[in-house]
């Protein structure tokens, strides 16, 4: 009887494990109903890093500010359909940001996950997602180009104590600001200038045309604390009216979206609005401090602004658009994450332009330095 030779088929190389980048983008989050306007403000309003008071007040006098701000909030969600865009763009941004990585380093397999602080999906649930996929490397990504304690610093916070709950341990890097990342400027400068060009020919001949970079406003006492916030926006500024390169541009920096009666930064924009008018020159405002649109674009600059500025007699108001999922904005991100992989341990304020933020960032990780109170409290 012959016997066959049962032969192997020859041996494939097994291909090399991708390794499993988690890139978690963090933004503030927006209530998805009208329901959940008052709770997603309640976790604000008594989240730390917001109200820097001791737990006993805090709790009380932010659930009560929470109560106070919910029916003009929901007014102004009303005009959005009831609910913010915040979360569909950001995963817009995130499902770009993730292709663009994937195509660009065979080696990787990226998959980018959302974080909002304030409203689902929180910190908790992405920190499980992310556990769930079996990520190898998580790099935190804040959509707000600038440092602050309220807002990249407080989701900071939150993701380490999601993280601890479940034990999640992984290399993490973090880009905790990029307000002067060249890419990041000279895409966010094309689509400024486009809508600059825009508007200089809709003003009439002979009328001024003044850049107002409208940033997210802070209380001031926040700033007194070392926060960078302020000076990261007027860097930023600086970086995008040089890589517009237009000789004798008018522009002035001003903050929006004041909530509390506390001393906020100024000038605010409504005092911007009114020298513009004084001034008799047109308006272009640049949301400076956000890079996708909601509520405060959609509806603060859109509407109550373009009403103001309407009613104290500005020759004109126009606005440009956030960056979105722009393609140029979108690559800028993906070399940053790329960037933060090859940089070992270090933390991305070394790539703040290639140069070291010079100002100690209270909060900040690449520092050390912890933020000036208690941890965050984790939203249920
Ligand atoms: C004391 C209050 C607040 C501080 C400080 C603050 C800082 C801050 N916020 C952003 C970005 C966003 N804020 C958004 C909404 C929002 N912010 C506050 C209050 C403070 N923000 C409130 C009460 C709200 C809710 C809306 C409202 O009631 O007007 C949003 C999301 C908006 C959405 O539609 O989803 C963003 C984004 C920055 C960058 C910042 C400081 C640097
Ligand atoms: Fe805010
Ligand atoms: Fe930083």
């Amino acid at each position: 009887m012959c016997r066959r030779i049962m032969q192997s088929p020859p041996a494939r190389p097994t291909p090399a494990r991708k390794t499993k980048v988690a890139v978690v983008l963090f933004n503030l989050g927006g209530p998805d109903s009208p329901e959940a306007v008052r709770p997603f403000l309640t976790n604000l309003f008594t989240d730390p890093a917001i109200f820097r008071l001791p737990t006993v007040l805090r709790e009380p006098l932010g659930r009560l500010v929470a109560w106070r701000r919910t029916k003009a909030a929901t007014e102004n969600y009303a005009i959005l359909g009831g609910r913010s865009p915040l979360l569909p763009l950001t995963e817009e941004q995130g499902s770009a940001l993730q292709a663009a990585l994937n195509e660009d380093e065979e080696a990787i397999e990226a998959r980018c996950f959302v974080a909002m602080r304030y409203w689902h999906p929180l910190s908790d649930a992405t920190a499980r997602a992310v556990q769930d996929w079996d990520a190898d490397e998580i790099v935190l990504l804040p959509l707000y180009p600038q440092f602050s304690t309220t807002t990249t610093g407080s989701s900071i916070t939150a993701w380490a104590e999601a993280c601890r709950k479940i034990r999640l341990e992984r290399p993490t890097r973090t880009l905790c600001c990029w307000h002067s990342d060249d890419d990041m400027l000279k895409a966010t400068a094309l689509g400024l200038k486009r809508a600059y060009e825009q508007a200089r020919a809709e003003v009439p001949e002979g009328t001024g045309l003044r850049i107002l970079f409208s940033a997210h406003g802070l209380p001031e006492t926040i700033v007194k604390q070392g926060d960078p916030y302020q000076w990261q926006v007027e860097q930023m500024m600086a970086g995008l009216v040089e890589a517009m390169g237009i000789e004798g541009l008018d522009f002035q920096l001003c903050y929006q979206s004041r909530v509390t009666p506390q001393k906020w930064l100024a000038p605010s924009t409504e005092t911007a609005l009114e020298k513009a008018a004084q001034d008799k020159v047109a308006v272009l405002v640049h949301p400076i401090a956000f890079v996708s649109e909601h509520s405060e674009t959609l509806v603060e600059l859109d509407v109550e602004y373009r009403e103001l500025a309407h009613k104290l007699g500005v020759p004109g108001y126009h606005r440009a658009p956030t960056q979105n999922s722009d393609p140029a904005f979108i690559a800028s991100l993906a070399r940053l994450v790329q960037q933060v992989r090859g940089a070992g341990e270090r933390r991305l304020c070394s790539f703040a332009g290639g140069r070291q933020c010079p100002k100690v960032h209270t909060g900040c990780p690449h520092t050390g330095v912890k933020p000036p109170r208690a941890a965050a409290k984790v939203p249920a």
